[in-house]
């Protein structure tokens, strides 16, 4: 069992934000800071797995946001280590929707029921701007009949980022799309983020070092004091400033018990968020059946029950031959399949693309079907609430508590939910950090000074180590020698 030890700072979770934010601390000279992560591997949401001869995508496979007018810093990371990447572009799915006895839907009638869902989804939105009641919101914006309707509805809102899409996400970083195709995987960049605090051994195997892995916290204790850290396995560590990067879908579960509660503001803010469950069932083939060209990458099934196996993508531009289908669902479909064996998902798959491409396709010889709803790390897979509705409620959530500091892509303003938010966040929290620190150290060399003064006065009865803050309140002559500024002491004495 580790002994307590005491760190500038604790950083919870190596997920892109933790990391982001620890590497921020580090190259501004916290050098004594600690990552501790729950899962045995770091990466988070962003986690691959060799699938059917390929690495395949579990969490985040889309670099989003790129071409625009500012550069998304994603892009650039990938760029820069040579992540294999290929242009995506989903919005061709609506050309190929096909309905449950295998047609294909005129394209006139699928462009134009798409323009009507969006049409719909913005006015909806731009009425709803000004109702702080979030969900209100998100549950009014649908209301379509048809299967065509059903099908475009969820990609609009299930598929991607629900209310926000079609506004506001893309503003600065543009509208291009790349999937990730590289057998090192989108984790690749964070590992390689994350090298200054890993030792690896010559095989290659991590080694505790900064980052500790296998880290399960459940209590923070916290004062003005700092933190006291628990982990499930009995160690304690302490620390004067948490960075706490657990999902939003963590924050509403107990994993974490905090010690005061936090208090109401910050809870309401962690339950108003709306967590979505995406998931990613990845299918392998002996043989494709499916068209491929790579207007063909992506086709969607139109049935009457809303998000049934609704959206499908090839892979064949990303690995060619590989053979592999990829079919999303969310929410309630998620959480329904995650409970169910992967059997009776394949069944049901197989079902739906029997439907599409005819009773004589090969059955598939492999599946995974991940659990992000399942897994207590995550209990989800973003965060969903449309940023322009409540502002309030995005500031809350990245509000420090005492000396825990909140970072994660649900506290991004204007890309919660994408890996970008996740990184920027977490630069953004530890320079907010780093101000509190400089504040702080400033505070302690005025109390030092303060201190001879403390002595000449005698009439204080101030303990010395208080800040000034706490000396500005007071109602005794050192107010006035304070209050002309931030120089020092014997400047004021003089
Ligand atoms: C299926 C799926 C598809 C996605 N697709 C895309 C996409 O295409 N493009 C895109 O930009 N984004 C996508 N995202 C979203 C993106 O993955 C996330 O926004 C981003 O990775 C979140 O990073 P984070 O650091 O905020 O959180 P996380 O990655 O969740 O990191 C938090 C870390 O905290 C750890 N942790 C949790 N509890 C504890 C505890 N008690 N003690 C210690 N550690 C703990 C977790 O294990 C985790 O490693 C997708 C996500 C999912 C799940």
């Amino acid at each position: 069992m580790d002994s307590p030890s005491r760190f500038s700072v604790i950083v919870i979770g190596a997920g892109i934000s933790g990391i982001s934010a620890a590497k921020v601390l580090a190259e501004n000279g916290i050098d004594d800071l600690l990552i501790l992560e729950a899962s045995d591997r770091i990466g988070g949401r962003i986690r691959k797995e060799k699938f059917g001869g390929v690495t395949v995508e579990l969490g985040a496979g889309w670099i989003a946001g790129v071409g625009g007018k500012e550069s998304n810093p994603v892009w650039e990371l990938a760029s820069g280590s040579g992540l294999r990447t290929c242009l995506s572009d989903y919005s061709n799915a609506r050309y190929n929707i096909y309905d449950r006895s295998g047609k294909i839907f005129p394209s006139g009638i699928a462009a134009d029921s798409y323009k009507k869902a969006v049409d719909s989804a913005i006015q909806k939105l731009r009425d709803q701007e000004d109702d702080d009641d979030i969900s209100t919101a998100i549950e009014s914006t649908s209301a379509p009949k048809t299967p065509i309707e059903l099908a475009i509805d969820f990609i609009l809102h299930d598929f991607e980022m629900a209310e926000v899409e079609p506004i506001s996400t893309y503003v600065d970083f543009g509208e291009r799309e790349f999937l990730v195709a590289d057998e090192r995987g989108y984790e690749h960049l964070l590992y390689k983020m994350a090298q200054e605090f890993l030792l690896t051994s010559e095989e290659g195997k991590i080694l505790d070092n900064r980052l500790k892995l296998n880290k399960v916290v459940r209590e923070l204790q916290h004062s003005r004091n700092g933190v006291t850290v628990k982990t499930e396995d009995g160690c304690v560590y302490e620390a004067n400033y948490v960075i706490l990067s657990v999902s939003i879908g963590v924050l509403q579960s107990d994993l974490i018990a905090f010690k005061p509660p936090l208090p109401r503001w910050k809870k309401e803010a962690i339950e108003k968020c709306d967590v979505m469950v995406y998931t990613k069932i990845f299918l392998k083939f002996p043989y494709k059946f499916w068209p491929y060209g790579p207007e063909k990458e992506f086709f969607i099934y139109a049935h009457e029950r809303r998000g049934y196996f609704t959206f499908w993508q090839h892979m064949e531009n990303a690995y060619p031959g590989s053979n592999i289908l990829v079919v999303t669902l969310t929410n309630e479909e998620s959480k329904r399949v995650e409970a169910q064996p992967d059997a009776e998902t394949l069944k049901e798959a197989m079902g739906v693309l029997r439907d599409m491409f005819g009773p004589d396709i090969p059955d598939a010889i492999d599946i995974i079907v991940p659990r992000w709803w399942n897994n207590r790390f995550q209990r989800g897979s973003y965060s969903n609430y449309p940023i322009i509705s409540n502002d309030q409620v995005v500031q809350d959530m990245k509000a420090p508590v005492g000396c825990i500091f909140f970072t994660g892509e649900h506290t991004s303003e204007r890309f919660n939910g994408y890996v970008h938010g996740g990184y920027l966040a977490g630069i953004e929290t530890s320079k907010a950090l780093l101000e509190e620190i400089k504040k702080e150290r400033k505070n302690e060399n005025q109390t030092f000074l303060l201190e001879p003064l403390l002595a000449f006065t005698g009439s204080l009865t101030l303990k010395q180590t208080e800040p000034v803050s706490s000396l500005q309140k007071c109602d005794i002559p050192t107010q006035l020698y304070l209050s002309k500024g931030n120089f020092g002491i014997s400047e004021a004495i003089l």
